[in-house]
């Protein structure tokens, strides 16, 4: 039985290698924050940048036959000014979405050596990972998270790969998004002249579905450390699934200020990836975002990533740049972007400088 001296001595084998995750860490009763985690004070959250008098917008899909063109206005502006809203009213059950939350909890309750067959040296798949921090070969501060990510292929794929923990409850959270998700597009489509999503377009919308669960144990030292750093999504856009805990912020656009967003039972926050921002020309905003880390709490997410399939070429949509738009993006293969994603530590915006051009 290794001891608490022994495993801080070595936090990389005991959290990183041995699967224990953060969240092995964080079940020590550690008192004080391992160095590994003390981000530079400009990466940490604090009070002092973070505004309380704005918010995202939450936009209500209830009446959405009806108000279509109405609804769809509020979210091209939402995407335009702000990069998240949040909806309600989506028309996906609570049912799903709380069986989705326990399962996560369930899957991460397993012990290390369990999960850990699902870590990127161990996994039978590259599209099934179990992992913590973010890129931890890369980064100079790890980030107290744990997570486990979900490439969706094929129903008959994960039943064969994914674990039996959540396999049902993440499929049926993917599954229940489809609706809301194609009307999400078809708004925001419509906003940049786009009159129809034919099945090319489909692809490079949403070809392809990631689902990751994210598990933030309760921290010591939160202020000194960060759940996940800044950085922008590379997908077309997200769904995110919060718990009731809180400790997401969003950088307001044209400033050095962030908004937190705050759990609503049964929202889910949505948020315009880097794809969609190359798309549109810049036109909607793939905006930074960060979490807190939580000195009281544990918290968990479920974002599912919508993306172009990784074959897919992107760049600026031929029906944005009709009216003599300049294109300020180039073509570029989506797997090469993703790829230079995963590949450094969060760096803020600095991703999408991959496909400007300059
Ligand atoms: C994990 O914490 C996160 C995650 C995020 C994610 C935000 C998103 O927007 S995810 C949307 C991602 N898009 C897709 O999944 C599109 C389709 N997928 C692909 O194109 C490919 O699967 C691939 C991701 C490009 C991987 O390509 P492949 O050639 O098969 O694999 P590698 O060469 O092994 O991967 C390249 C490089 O990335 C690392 N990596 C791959 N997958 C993940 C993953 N799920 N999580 C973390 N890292 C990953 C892999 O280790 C390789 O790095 P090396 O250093 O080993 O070369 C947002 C915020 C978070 O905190
Ligand atoms: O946990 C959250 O609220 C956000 C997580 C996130 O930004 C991500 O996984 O990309
Ligand atoms: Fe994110």
């Amino acid at each position: 039985m290794p001891t608490t001296v022994s495993i801080l001595s070595n936090i990389t084998d005991f959290v990183v290698n041995e699967g224990h995750g953060v969240k092995g860490l964080s079940e020590m009763g550690l008192q004080t924050l391992p160095k590994q985690y003390i981000q530079p004070i400009e990466e940490r959250i604090t009070p002092t940048t973070v505004i309380l008098d704005d918010q995202i917008p939450v936009i209500d899909m209830y009446n959405w036959d009806n108000e279509t063109k109405l609804i769809g206005e509020k979210i091209c502006n939402a995407a335009e000014k702000w990069g998240f809203f949040q909806i309600i009213n989506h028309d996906i059950s609570l049912d799903v979405l709380e069986s989705v939350k326990e399962a996560t909890y369930t899957f991460f309750r397993q012990p290390a050596e369990e999960k850990n067959k699902y870590s990127k040296e161990n996994s039978s798949s590259n599209n099934v990972r179990y992992g913590t921090s973010f890129t931890p070969k890369a980064e100079k501060a790890l980030e107290w998270k744990d997570y486990l990510s979900l490439f969706y292929v094929s129903d008959e794929e994960a039943a064969a790969l994914w674990p039996s923990a959540l396999r049902e409850e993440a499929l049926d959270f993917l599954k229940n998004s489809e609706i809301v998700i194609k009307k999400l597009l078809e708004a925001l489509m419509k906003g940049l002249n786009v009159k129809e999503i034919d099945q090319t377009k489909e692809s490079l919308l949403m070809g392809s579905k990631r689902i990751n669960v994210n598990y933030y144990p309760k921290c010591p030292n939160p202020e000194l450390t960060v759940g996940v750093g800044r950085h922008s999504d590379v997908s077309t856009l997200t769904i995110l699934l919060q718990d009731n805990i809180g400790g997401l912020y969003v950088k307001k656009l044209d400033s050095e200020t962030w908004v937190h967003v705050p759990p609503i039972n049964g929202a889910l926050v949505i948020n315009i990836g880097d794809a969609l921002q190359i798309m549109s020309n810049g036109r909607y905003k793939s905006i930074e975002h960060r979490v807190m880390a939580n000195g009281s709490n544990n918290r968990i997410s479920v974002p599912i990533f919508v993306n172009p399939k990784p074959s897919d070429v992107i760049g600026p949509l031929a029906e944005v740049l009709e009216n003599g738009e300049e294109p300020i993006y180039k073509q570029v293969l989506y797997s090469d972007y993703v790829k230079h994603f995963f590949r450094k530590a969060h760096d803020g915006k600095d991703t999408v400088d991959f496909a400007k051009i300059k």
